[in-house]
């Protein structure tokens, strides 16, 4: 754990343009981390807020003004000669063309080819939370044709990260399922992450969900998969999900919650309190709706994760 007298507040902003591409600039050959790619940002000066110091930053950096800004990921990291707190924002919203004010290289990527440029090592959850939605769905059925029925209202409502849970499926009515919801996802930009309990071999999924009783099984990352994520409930379960190198994690439960009625929810205080000190992105689960988003995303979380959060609304997520 980092002191935090020793950090160097810096406000960093992934901005969006209005096809969703993300603007990367290149450091200076002779700056910290020199020559590696970057998101436009810099250091917090005193008497500045994180929020003036971006806004300053993306302006002299790449001449934007920020018109709207989300929090998206905080990471502490070490670098042995520096010790930085990156405060990492979505920019979907801001006014001028972006260019290169400080004679720096920049590209405009799409997010999901961001792993091939060489970033600083801090980078890489942040390039996680760049990538993922603000929305995870989980997707319980007690049979197959309710699981296709709401697999389908998922995608309807924009859903494109959906983790196939299906505990409560007959095991005979697993594989067909499964195989029903591979075949419509296929050729489609939804990602599906297979619940690492269910009784199969593999899916072929892109992606694997571990339970936290998985997790704390796991030895090394889980291979094949392009996501692997977790479901943790306290510290010690997100250090694991961190130091196995995981993609994101489910931290739960925030509030009380039918499906889990036993539990001992965190509350919002305590849910913030882990996910400053997790290293990776952190959906919040447990008794949360749609209109929960701000508010998880004030709290550090990438946004919120849910069962039947996403089956009744009619809003498009954000
Ligand atoms: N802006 C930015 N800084 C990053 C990123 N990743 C990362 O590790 N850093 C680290 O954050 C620290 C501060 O960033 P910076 O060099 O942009 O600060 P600045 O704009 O105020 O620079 P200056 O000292 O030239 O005024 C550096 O140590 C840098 O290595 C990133 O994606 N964007
Ligand atoms: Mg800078």
């Amino acid at each position: 754990m980092l002191g935090a007298s020793r950090l160097l507040h810096v406000a960093v902003g992934v901005i969006r343009g209005g096809d969703g591409r993300i603007l990367i600039a290149e450091r200076a050959k002779t700056a910290h981390q020199g020559g590696l790619w970057e998101f436009p940002g810099g250091k917090v000066e005193a008497g500045e807020t994180v929020l003036e110091a971006l806004c300053r930053e993306l302006y002299e950096e790449v001449g934007i003004r920020v018109a709207d800004a989300t929090p998206l990921i905080k990471i502490a990291h070490d670098y042995g000669d520096r010790q930085v707190l990156l405060d990492v924002w979505d920019i979907r919203r801001f006014e001028g063309q972006a260019h290169g004010r400080e004679g720096q290289a920049m590209q405009w990527v799409a997010a999901e080819r961001l792993n091939e440029f060489a970033f600083p090592a801090a980078n890489r959850p942040i390039i996680a939370a760049a990538r993922l939605p603000r929305h995870y769905a989980i997707l319980e059925a007690a049979t197959q044709r309710q699981a296709l029925d709401r697999y389908r209202l998922l995608i309807d409502q924009g859903l494109r990260l959906i983790q196939i849970r299906l505990k409560s499926l007959p095991t005979a009515e697993l594989a067909a399922t499964l195989e029903g919801i591979a075949s419509e996802s296929s050729g489609t930009d939804t990602t599906l992450m297979i619940n690492a309990d269910l009784p199969i071999s593999d899916a072929g999924y892109a992606g694997l969900h571990l339970s936290s009783r998985a997790l704390r099984a796991c030895k090394a990352r889980p291979a094949g998969y392009r996501w692997v994520a977790a479901s943790c409930h306290d510290l010690a379960e997100l250090r694991l999900a961190e130091d196995l190198g995981l993609d994101f994690a489910v931290l739960a439960p925030v509030q009380p919650t039918s499906s889990h009625p036993g539990a001992a929810a965190l509350g919002w205080e305590r849910f913030e309190a882990l996910v400053e000190r997790a290293g990776l992105p952190v959906y919040a689960l447990g008794g949360l709706q749609r209109e929960d988003g701000a508010r998880a995303a004030h709290a550090g979380a990438q946004g919120i994760a849910g069962i039947g959060a996403f089956l009744n609304a009619a809003q498009s997520p954000g």
